[in-house]
């Protein structure tokens, strides 16, 4: 089943169309990644699936309920955490999950049961300070245990790690991790690796559509080729490969480093018998041959360009 789902949804700002028949299904306990640059349009399309902006066409649906623009029935089963949570700064972390608690009608003794385990959870319990105090990382965290505080069925981040340090990142990312099963998990990023380290789906939003988008062992199958490093003892044997290498087109669009090659191919089964027996022709031992995987980031790129 899909947690959301998103069909021929296009947005205009005036005269500039930024969502284009964009369509989009997120599977129920999916950890999924909603990737664009700057400005592509990822708050807009999370602020149409909250019901907060009018699309002008299309039709989202949460939980297989319909997202009415200005109603907030389907953000019952949603928790978001904006780019830039704000907070009451004079409050502790309790304080505040008890205050929202009161909000969405949960009783004083769950209230006091679930803010103890998602502070837990987002690695705050214990902490006495007020919110005035935190640091980004901290604030963020508190605001994933404030949108998880109902038991949403989707969790949706808005670039919840852009603004961190590597540990604040990596805090925030090992919690998304960690409630994936329960919880299932949108958020928006232009940070590839963080995508690579713990989504199972991706999306790419590029010029107001999803560009690619599927599990990543898909996407890495279908749009990627694979790359191979030799590592040669010595120029020389590099440019000695090279020489020997000419008549074959396999070196276009190759990259050299040194005494290191990278060698790019959609076939590489094949051009790894083509590179072998040249290599044994030329009487050339690299000292390191490695089959690289393909990156998201490169992947991407070639996409967009
Ligand atoms: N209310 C608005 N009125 C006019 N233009 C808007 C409005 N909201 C967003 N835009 C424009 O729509 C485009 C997409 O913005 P959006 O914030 O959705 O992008 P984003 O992918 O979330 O980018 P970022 O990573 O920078 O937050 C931008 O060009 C932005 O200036």
């Amino acid at each position: 089943m899909n947690v959301l789902s998103i069909c021929n949804l296009s947005k205009s700002f005036g005269e500039q169309k930024i969502i284009k028949n964009l369509n989009l299904s997120v599977p129920e306990g999916s950890v999924f990644g909603f990737i664009g640059q700057n400005g592509a349009g990822k708050t807009t399309t999370m602020k149409m699936v909250l019901g907060l902006l009018q699309p002008d066409e299309g039709e989202i649906r949460v939980c297989n309920e319909p997202v009415r623009f200005g109603q907030t029935k389907t953000n019952q089963y949603i928790g978001y955490l904006p780019d830039v949570p704000e907070f009451y700064n004079y409050m502790t972390a309790i304080q505040y999950l008890t205050l929202c608690g009161e909000i969405v009608g949960l009783s004083k003794k769950i209230i006091s049961q679930k803010g103890q385990r998602l502070l837990s959870l987002v690695g705050l319990d214990g902490v006495e300070k007020r919110i005035g105090g935190y640091s980004r990382g901290m604030k963020q965290r508190l605001g994933i245990a404030q949108a998880l505080l109902a038991d949403p069925k989707l969790l949706i981040c808005d670039e919840p790690t852009s603004a961190l340090d590597p540990v604040g990142r990596k805090e925030i990312l090992d919690i998304l991790y960690k409630i994936r099963g329960t919880t299932t998990v949108l958020f928006s990023t232009h940070i590839l690796s963080d995508v690579e380290r713990i989504c199972d789906h991706v999306a790419l939003l590029n010029d107001g559509y999803i560009a690619v988008g599927g599990t990543l062992s898909e996407i890495k199958a279908l749009h990627s080729h694979d790359s191979l490093l030799i590592e040669f003892s010595s120029e020389a044997d590099l440019q000695q490969f090279k020489a020997s290498m000419a008549k074959q087109p396999l070196l276009i669009g190759s990259e050299e480093k040194g005494r290191e090659m990278i060698i790019h191919s959609r076939e590489m089964k094949k051009a790894q018998h083509t590179i072998f027996s040249t290599l044994a022709e030329a009487d050339l031992a690299p000292v390191k041959v490695a089959l690289m995987e393909p990156s998201l980031e490169s992947l991407f790129l070639e996409v967009i360009k």
